[in-house]
């Protein structure tokens, strides 16, 4: 057995503490838990070395070669007492909360009288917001230079070198210093994808660190952090991207979104977290249902207000400023709270939803304008606050590329078949209406394409399940509503279609602003049909009116799939037709039984002699042969993969079939914009 193990050394900098034992099932025989978290690993085979031996085994001690996985390691034998704690927590992970709220790292003593001042530090606290502490010796993150400075703990460093972020984003860059230093509140509008979440994130866990916030003064003084966001799918992201940069603290997030058990929710809140992300609606339920934890909520030290514009939208707004009014009533004289308005469209000229009427449009942004007043007044920003504007003039990301497909309403199935056929990869196609995406599910699918619906209708379970099946598959198709417009980071979406005209500008930025995040290429398709033209010219604005590159279409290929989609859509209706018929014969069937009558044939509408019956049989059998035969369609190549015959021309040139390949969109289209290069 000692040959299948090696040697570490932990040599103990601080006292192991022990650690309050939660109360929560699971942990009856246990007698004491303690922990040590101010350590150094070292050595691997040096018996001299002072401090506690670890032995683990050799098959993982020979992964450790580099230093990611090393620092895994350090934590795996540094925090061995707390497995129960995080297998407890992976069990809840469902319940879209966290684990529950051991302090095992208590970082700061409770505070006591003048200390409920908000943002107050202990001298212990230091420590964490000394940036400069980058090349101390307790932590070398050799890679993570470029962070120095901006006052984020190693601890969080660490977190962020493992998930490859070497370099803090511009947005990240300015706003951190002022925010955590300073304590300064940030109102910042960048790009799409440029990394605002953790923007605001870091300094939400980095004062969390520096405060030092144990067990039980959260019991006590309830959470340190609200985070409000305006999708539930939105508020679970932060909460992932918070928990995956906390992941080597003890900092408790939960969730509290629609959709989910209420009673889920306050078990969770039960457990004290340190932040709360929420949206507006669910948390202002909770909160009149008296929720113990939310009843302190009045305590928070940072408010986040993500995606702000639309947090003043209708149908948020409400919920929202009983939020604020309840926060700023009951923590009068408190101290100050930092706060963080962030949003991609923050300060974009139109930030009011712009339907048809000029004059409703006026009042709109009027009302927009008010609106943004009223929620910067009802949060008490006292000091000038640091504002960072990176909204470039052409407002997307340089490495989007943004064209579109003009063609009649009939024709949009067609072209976003083309799009999907000719080119695969992960796309995602906003519709402006429900049934239009209900539509598209049923004829997509006949296709083959496999469609995933995501919109407000559907159970919360279902829309996250189908954000994770896109997320799985490099060739999938999500058909969502505006509900996924903002904020959603799937990782490597190659194509956002916008199926339909969006109602505003904000959220074309939005929507398109899904592709080519974090640096990465992507390209946004706008079809485009002639009663959508004074839509389309209105997002024309943010380009200085400058008309986007048309879609490269080969006609060939258009020609096959237009056969495809004829089917398809034709079967649709068929099926649709029949399905109508069959719930009409169940409704007055279901009726005649409940009101004991005998139903004539032809009340049902299927009267032998009308022939209606024989009808309905014909119809099936069409129904399923015309499937068959699309389903076959389907297997072929859309063009011959080779050629094999000679077809001479006028002028005795051979013309060769072209052969199908699946490219690249993007590609083709700079290929088309720039035919020279
Ligand atoms: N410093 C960094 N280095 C590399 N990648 C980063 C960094 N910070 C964040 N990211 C990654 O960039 C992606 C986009 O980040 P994030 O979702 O915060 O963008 P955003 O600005 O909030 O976008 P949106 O306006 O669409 O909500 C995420 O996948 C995130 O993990």
């Amino acid at each position: 057995m000692a040959s299948m193990c090696k040697r570490f050394h932990v040599k103990a900098k601080s006292a192991w503490k022990k650690v309050e034992i939660p109360l929560t099932d699971g942990f009856d025989d246990l007698i004491e838990l303690q922990e040590l978290s101010d350590y150094e690993l070292s050595g691997d085979n040096d018996d001299r070395q002072p401090g506690l031996q670890v032995q683990l085994p050799e098959q993982k001690v020979k992964k450790k070669k580099k230093k990611k996985k090393k620092v895994q390691k350090a934590e795996e034998t540094a925090t061995y007492v707390n497995d129960a704690v995080q297998e407890e927590e992976s069990t809840d992970q469902e319940e879209a909360g966290d684990g529950p709220q051991t302090q095992t790292k208590s970082l700061k003593n409770k505070k006591t009288g003048d200390e409920s001042q908000r943002q107050k530090k202990s001298p212990k606290s230091k420590k964490h917001l000394n940036g400069d502490k980058l090349s101390s010796q307790e932590i070398q993150l050799d890679t993570m230079q470029s962070w120095k400075g901006l006052g984020v703990s190693p601890v969080l460093l660490q977190a962020l070198e493992e998930e490859g972020f070497n370099d803090p984003t511009p947005v990240q860059a300015l706003a951190l210093p002022d925010a955590i230093f300073h304590k300064m509140d940030i109102i910042a509008a960048a790009e799409t994808g440029s990394g605002k979440t953790l923007g605001f994130g870091l300094p939400v866990l980095e004062n969390i660190l520096s405060c030092g916030v144990d067990a039980e003064r959260l019991r006590e003084e309830g959470p340190c952090a609200l985070i409000l966001e305006p999708t539930r799918e939105l508020a679970m992201q932060v909460h992932k991207h918070l928990k995956a940069a906390a992941r080597h603290t003890n900092i408790q997030v939960v969730t509290v979104v629609g959709g989910m058990a209420a009673q889920k929710q306050h078990r969770l809140l039960k457990r004290c977290p340190h932040i709360i992300v929420a949206t507006p609606g669910r948390l202002w339920e909770l909160i009149q249902e008296g929720d113990g934890h939310l009843n302190k909520l009045h305590n928070i030290n940072q408010l986040v207000v993500d995606e702000a514009d639309r947090m003043i939208e209708k149908g948020h707004f409400e919920e929202l400023s009983k939020v604020f009014s309840m926060l700023s009533e009951k923590s009068a004289g408190l101290g100050k709270r930092q706060h963080f308005i962030f949003s991609a469209t923050l300060t974009m000229d139109h930030a009011a939803p712009q339907r048809p009427m000029k004059k409703k449009r006026k009042k709109n942004a009027k009302d927009a304008k008010q609106k943004m007043d009223a929620l910067v007044s009802q949060l008490d920003i006292q000091d000038k606050p640091k504002i960072i504007d990176l909204t470039r003039k052409e407002v997307m990301v340089d490495t989007l590329t943004e064209t579109r497909i003009d063609c009649q309403r009939t024709e949009k199935d067609l072209y976003l078949y083309y799009v999907l056929r000719k080119y695969g990869g992960r796309t995602l196609v906003f519709c402006n209406s429900k049934d239009c995406i209900r539509r598209l599910v049923s004829v997509f699918s006949l296709l083959g394409c496999s469609p995933l619906p995501l919109h407000s209708d559907m159970h919360q379970r279902q829309r996250l399940k189908n954000l994770d099946k896109f997320a799985e598959k490099s060739t999938s198709l999500l058909l969502a509503s505006d509900v996924a417009a903002r904020g959603l980071d799937i990782k490597g979406i190659d194509h956002v279609v916008h199926y339909q005209v969006p109602f505003t500008v904000e959220n074309y930025v939005h929507r398109s602003g899904r592709t080519a995040r974090a640096s990465r290429e992507g390209l946004s398709v706008i079809l485009v049909c002639p009663d959508e033209i004074k839509m389309y010219r209105n997002i024309l604005k943010l380009k200085q009116g400058q008309d986007f590159a048309p879609f490269p279409v080969d006609p060939e290929v258009l020609k096959v799939v237009k056969g495809h989609v004829d089917m398809a859509t034709s079967i649709d209706l068929l099926q649709h037709r029949l399905k109508k018929t069959e719930v009409h014969k169940n409704w007055m069937q279901k009726a005649a039984e409940e009101m004991d009558i005998e139903l004539d044939e032809d009340l049902l509408g299927l009267e032998e002699d009308n022939g209606e019956q024989s009808q309905l049989h014909q119809d099936k059998v069409r129904l399923k042969q015309d499937k068959q035969q699309l389903t076959a369609l389907l297997k072929q190549p859309l063009l011959p993969s080779t050629f094999s015959g000679r077809y001479p021309t006028q002028t005795g040139q051979l013309v060769m079939p072209k052969k199908f390949i699946q490219g690249s969109a993007v590609r083709d289209c700079l290929k088309r914009k720039r035919p020279g290069k």
